[in-house]
Order: C-alpha cells, then structure tokens, then sequence
C-alpha cells in the first residue's frame, strides 16, 4: 500500500444529479481546510461533461468498472442500490494507505482529517438506525428493535443473539488492500444478496474489525426524529442527506419530515457551500500555488502543511 497517501472517495454513476452533490462536497471539504484530496470513482456511465466539472473543481477522477452481485431474486429495498457493490473496486486503490468513504449526498461542514490517524487493521463507521420503513421486513423492524436505543425494546432471548453492531455505509474509514479486495469479490460470489446490498455485505465481511465512531462524523438526517436524543447538533461534523426528499440539490420540502426546521436548516447550509464561488477550485489559493510550483498543466502538488487542499 501507498506508504501515508491518503485521499477522500466517493462514488458516481449514471448521467443525473448526484454529480451535484459531487461538487457540493469537493467544496465543502475545501472550506474545511482539509489536507488531502477528493477522489471520484465513476462508473463508465458518467458522462465526460461531468467528468470535466469534477476535475475542474480539483478532483482526481478515476473510472472503476461495476461490480455486480451473483444473480438473485432478492428485492434491494431501492433498486438502483446494485450499483452500490461496486464501492468494492476501492479496495483496488492500493497506491493509498488510507481512505476515507463518502456518499455523494453527503456534506463535511467540519475538519475530520484526525480520522486518518485512527489505528490501522480495523473499518470505521457510524452505526445505522433500523426505524426506517425500508427496514419493514427485518426481524429488527418487526419487532421494534434498534441499535440506536437497545434497552426500549429488549431482544428477545428465543431469537438468539441481537444483531452486531451494524454501519451505515455512507461514510467509512478503511485501508485499500488487493488481498482484502481479492476477498472481499471472492466472498460476494458466494454471498445472497439481501436488502441493503453492499451495506449489508460490507457489515458481514467486515464484522470483526469494525469499530463504530460517533455519529457526528456520518449524522443521517432521519436520526433527528428517530433518535433526537442520540443526536448533539452542536458537536455534528458531517451530515448524510440520505432521507427521502433531503437530497438538497432537489429538495422540495413535500416529503414526509422535510418540512422541519432543523433540515431545512442543513439544506441551507448545503446550498450556501455549492453556491459559494469563492469555494470553486479556480478561486482558490492552492489552484494559484499549484500554478507557481508547476509551469503548465496540474500536476500533484506537494502539499505542506499551511496548504489547504489539492483537488487535483
Ligand atoms: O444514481 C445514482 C445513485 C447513487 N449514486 C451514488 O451512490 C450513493 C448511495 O446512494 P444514495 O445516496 O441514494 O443512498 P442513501 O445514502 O440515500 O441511502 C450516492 O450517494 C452516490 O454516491 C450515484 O452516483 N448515482
Ligand atoms: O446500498 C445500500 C445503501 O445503504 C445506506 O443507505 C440506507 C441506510 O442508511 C438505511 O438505514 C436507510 O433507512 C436508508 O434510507 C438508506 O438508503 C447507505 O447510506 C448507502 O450509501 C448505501 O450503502
């Protein structure tokens, strides 16, 4: 592995607007000050218009190919969710020694680049919350239960053990590896599919090295009314827009609880960012400092330590 790179990635497919969401956080890590770039991993799909805006708000932009899960009959609780396996081909990127995930529809309002210090060996992540309608059909959801208050409704003990500790995997912190990647498509081959997809396969493959962090650094926004007393708003770091209608570059504020205060408040915040053209690469110092230390094209720039980023 790539002896201390390390890089923020996300994923992109298809032709519509999450690339927006894409720039929204290239930004929003730019404003954070944080030291290390902002990888995109695009399916073939991504048109290169796209591709041109990513790059032209510094991002490095690398084509992985799909990664699909063995045929199955199983109904993914949102069916574009297939697409999600192929988060797998990150563990490819083995020029890094450590990665940080995050999903499109995520924001960083805060500078959580401590979180690459975190001990080697383990896959970091905040934990889910069960109380979403998609979960209708868990044995979890049927009976009430969730890991996010574990004592309102007890386990029962004729359904053996309550289930690990399980991760959104909007947002992780992991070590590309070729052998773990090896693994990781050897084990799908022989793994059923289940509602949650990757998630899901992600949380069985890597139970016994997953470490929960707080939910500060993944906030999903539905944890406001499921779980307001889990939640310090004051203390949130990173915000995931995953609810349905939070999505903030189509917010309407029709979906059920998008009309609160609270989210509007977060897709404000959202929008000032990706409005903000002071925050767009071609405005910013590093691009100009970049300039000076290369004549020409954009190379990598040699960061230290008072540079802010390289979206490169
Ligand atoms: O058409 C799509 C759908 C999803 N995604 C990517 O897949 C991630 C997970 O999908 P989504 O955010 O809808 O899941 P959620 O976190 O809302 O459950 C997104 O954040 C994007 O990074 C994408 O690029 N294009
Ligand atoms: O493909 C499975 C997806 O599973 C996760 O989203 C879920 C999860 O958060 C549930 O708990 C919610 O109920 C649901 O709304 C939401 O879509 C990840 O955020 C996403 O990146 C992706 O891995």
């Amino acid at each position: 592995m790539g002896v201390g790179k390390r890089a923020f990635v996300t994923f992109l497919a298809g032709d519509g607007d999450y690339v927006k969401g894409v720039v929204g956080l290239a930004k929003g890590l730019r404003k954070a000050n944080t030291r290390y770039p902002l990888m995109v991993a695009v399916l073939p799909d991504v048109p290169d218009d796209h591709r041109r805006i990513l790059r032209s708000q510094g991002c490095i932009v690398r084509e992985i190919e799909p990664v699909y899960p063995p045929e199955n009959q199983t109904k993914f609780v949102r069916a574009y969710f297939v697409i999600n396996y192929s988060k797998l081909r990150l563990w490819e990127l083995e020029e890094y020694e450590k990665m940080m995930y995050l999903d499109a529809d995520i924001q960083v309002f805060d500078n959580i680049d401590h979180l690459f210090d975190s001990s080697i060996g383990y896959f970091y992540a905040v934990m889910d919350c069960f109380c979403d309608k998609e979960w209708r059909n868990s044995p979890q959801f049927k009976i009430g239960y969730c890991q996010q208050c574990p004592d309102k409704v007890e386990w029962p003990a004729d359904m053996g053990l309550p289930p690990p500790s399980y991760f959104n995997a909007g947002m992780f912190v992991f070590e590309p590896n070729l052998i773990t990647y090896s693994n990781l498509l050897e084990a799908l081959k022989v793994t059923p599919t289940t509602s949650f997809a990757e998630q899901d396969f992600l949380n069985m493959f890597f139970k016994d090295v997953y470490k929960p962090i707080p939910n500060v650094y993944n906030l999903l926004v539905a944890m406001l009314w499921r779980h307001p007393e889990n939640v310090d708003v004051e203390k949130v770091k990173v915000v995931h827009y995953s609810a349905e209608g939070a999505k903030p570059w189509k917010y309407t504020g029709e979906k059920e609880n998008m009309e609160r205060e609270d989210i509007k408040m977060w897709v404000k915040k959202w929008w000032e960012i990706y409005e903000d053209e002071s925050l767009d690469y071609e405005n910013t110092t590093e691009n100009i400092v970049e300039e000076e230390n290369h004549c020409g094209g954009r190379g990598s720039l040699s960061l230290n330590d008072n540079t802010t980023m390289s979206l490169h």
